[in-house]
């Protein structure tokens, strides 16, 4: 039996958590699933956990999920070299192969199969299924040093988004299906493109004119210098971080995407520590929100 304190401490979270409940109950949210927050098998059961609970109040939870770690491991056994642009990797025909196996094989699997242990019914797609995610080649413009304007550079085989097919995810939302999307874009030739999952996440939240993107990564949100959680930025604000150098790699499209879905209609945006375990249940279901909000000017929570 629960003692007097413990029992108080669930009353209060139950509690607590039943305006959420009810506010984002037919809703959905987006959760983006970095590479870098698969960090162990503990984590990954509670990011399953986490999913299924949610969709057991009547949330909508459509996942995106990364895996750049993971790719960067396959490159590594097999010798190839990688290198990053402003945070995406440059994607040769070998690298694309990898990327393609690794996203929609290995990563993909393994999520659907976790949150189908956990009671849910995850479906597992990559952008190629059904046209889910319409690509073309990105062009990337970089600032050289002694060139007066910005360069144009090739990247490989590394997409950007045309149109998310959210005809076939509100069909398997509506059939209570758990959505499980690996980023990987289709040319109008049918030629595979490696896009960054934060990009993919986003603008998959503003086709579904999601009520929420969540961004799980391995650190506590955006920081300034002195290592602090930055959090109700605007988009100048950010701007000046990027160009000062506070924000680099990794952070860059997730902070761009992030703004992008903002602006684009969906509510908020959020950075969250995906190493804390539950981080999902805590942001959703609790007043004391964890890591760095993004939010238009109408204002979220
Ligand atoms: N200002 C910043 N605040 C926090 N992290 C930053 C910042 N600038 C760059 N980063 C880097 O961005 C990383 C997150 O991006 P990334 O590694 O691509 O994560 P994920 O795989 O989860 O998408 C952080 O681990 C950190 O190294
Ligand atoms: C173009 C580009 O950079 N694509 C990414 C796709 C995976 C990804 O974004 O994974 P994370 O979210 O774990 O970083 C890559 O090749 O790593």
């Amino acid at each position: 039996m629960l003692s007097r304190d413990a029992a108080t401490q669930v009353s209060r979270v139950l509690t607590e958590a039943l305006p959420y409940i009810q506010r984002f109950t037919g809703k959905t949210i987006v959760i983006k699933y970095g590479g870098n927050a698969m960090e162990s098998d503990e984590l990954k059961n509670s990011f399953a956990r986490d999913i299924v609970l949610m969709k057991t109040v009547g949330i909508n939870p459509v996942v995106v999920h990364g895996g750049g770690p993971q790719i960067g491991d396959l490159l590594k056994r097999l010798n190839i070299e990688s290198r990053f642009v402003d945070g995406m990797r440059v994607t040769d025909t070998q690298t694309m192969d990898v990327v393609e196996m690794v996203l929609g094989g290995q990563v993909n699997k393994d999520i659907v199969n976790l949150i189908n242990q956990h009671g849910g019914s995850a479906i597992g797609l990559t952008g190629k299924d059904a046209g889910l995610i319409k690509a073309r080649k990105l062009k990337v413009s970089v600032n050289t040093q002694g060139l007066d304007k910005p360069e144009i550079i090739d990247i490989g085989h590394v997409g950007e988004v045309v149109e998310i097919n959210t005809r076939l995810i509100n069909r398997l939302v509506s059939d209570d299906y758990i959505p499980v999307i690996a980023p990987i874009g289709v040319g109008a030739d049918g030629a595979s493109y490696n896009i960054n999952a934060d990009l993919v996440a986003g603008k998959v939240a503003e086709a579904l004119q999601a009520e929420k993107l969540m961004l799980l990564t391995n650190i506590a949100g955006l920081m300034d210098k002195a290592g602090n959680v930055l959090t109700g930025l605007t988009t100048a604000q950010v701007d000046a971080l990027i160009a000062d150098g506070t924000i680099y790699g990794g952070m860059l499209p997730k902070i761009r995407c992030a703004l992008d879905a903002v602006q684009g209609g969906v509510s908020s945006a959020i950075i969250v520590d995906g190493r804390v375990p539950n981080a999902i249940l805590l942001e959703i279901f609790t007043d004391t929100g964890v890591g760095t909000l993004i939010t238009n000017n109408k204002g979220a929570i």
